[in-house]
């Protein structure tokens, strides 16, 4: 039988300020699959992921996911944290209180397997907006996270690093067994995906195919450009 990774049910959300953000969303991710999640601007997305890594409560419904869970933000500005690669890979293992030789260890296996190993000493305002991404990506490695979510972490980068970004992701899920849930608006990622979610004014309307979705969404745009 198929492992589940991620499982929403019937989850409901609005924010204090008034109208429902998420409206009986469901949705499941198996274990070891990279799937993407699509939708308008202000469809949900990003708050459905932040209520996934619980970095926000639902007003009602469910989410099983295994853990731990990686959160990627758009901006790696917002979460790399310490002056160089190595001490920001290392930052997230502090409340494990691991033995020195583990957490060394954890951090190269972390930066080699997102080929960064050589830039360890480096400060962390001397790399590029793609490897910056790739240093947070292995930092949830390093805490040997499950479930990576994702999101848009390719909005602020060139053309050749997003595709560099999205290839090295679906290669770390398939090598490592993880599974990853990824919101984007750049179309040609989903040629990288094993599934899509489209999200519409809060609500879950398909499911499934990538390339399907990906016309069924630019119908979506197009209409309400007219
Ligand atoms: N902190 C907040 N307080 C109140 N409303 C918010 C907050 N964050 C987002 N919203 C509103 O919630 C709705 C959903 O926003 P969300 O960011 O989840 O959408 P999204 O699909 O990720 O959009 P985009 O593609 O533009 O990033 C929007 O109407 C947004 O204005």
């Amino acid at each position: 039988m198929t492992e589940i990774a991620v499982e929403v049910s019937d989850l409901n959300f609005s924010w204090e300020t008034g109208a429902r953000v998420l409206d009986s969303c469901c949705l499941s991710v198996p274990k070891g699959e990279f799937w993407m999640l699509l939708g308008t601007n202000g469809s949900g997305k990003s708050t459905l992921l932040k209520l996934l890594a619980g970095l926000l409560t639902p007003k009602s419904g469910k989410v099983q996911i295994l853990h731990p869970v990686g959160f990627v933000f758009q901006n790696p500005d917002h979460q790399l944290v310490m002056p160089t690669v190595g001490a920001d890979v290392a930052f997230g293992l502090v409340e494990e209180k691991l033995p020195i030789s583990q957490v060394r260890q954890r951090v190269e296996d972390a930066l080699s397997a997102v080929n960064l190993l050589e830039l360890q000493r480096r400060p962390i305002y001397a790399l590029s907006g793609g490897q910056k991404q790739r240093v947070a990506i292995a930092g949830a490695i390093a805490r040997q996270c499950e479930v990576l979510l994702l999101d848009e972490p390719t909005a602020l980068l060139d053309p050749d690093s997003q595709l560099e970004l999205v290839a090295q992701v679906r290669n770390l899920v398939k090598s490592r067994g993880l599974t990853a849930l990824w919101v984007t608006h750049r179309l040609d990622e989903l040629n990288y995906c094993d599934g899509a979610f489209l999200l519409e004014q809060g609500a879950l309307v398909d499911r499934g195919d990538p390339e399907r979705l990906k016309q069924r969404l630019m119908q979506v745009e197009s209409s309400a450009a007219e």
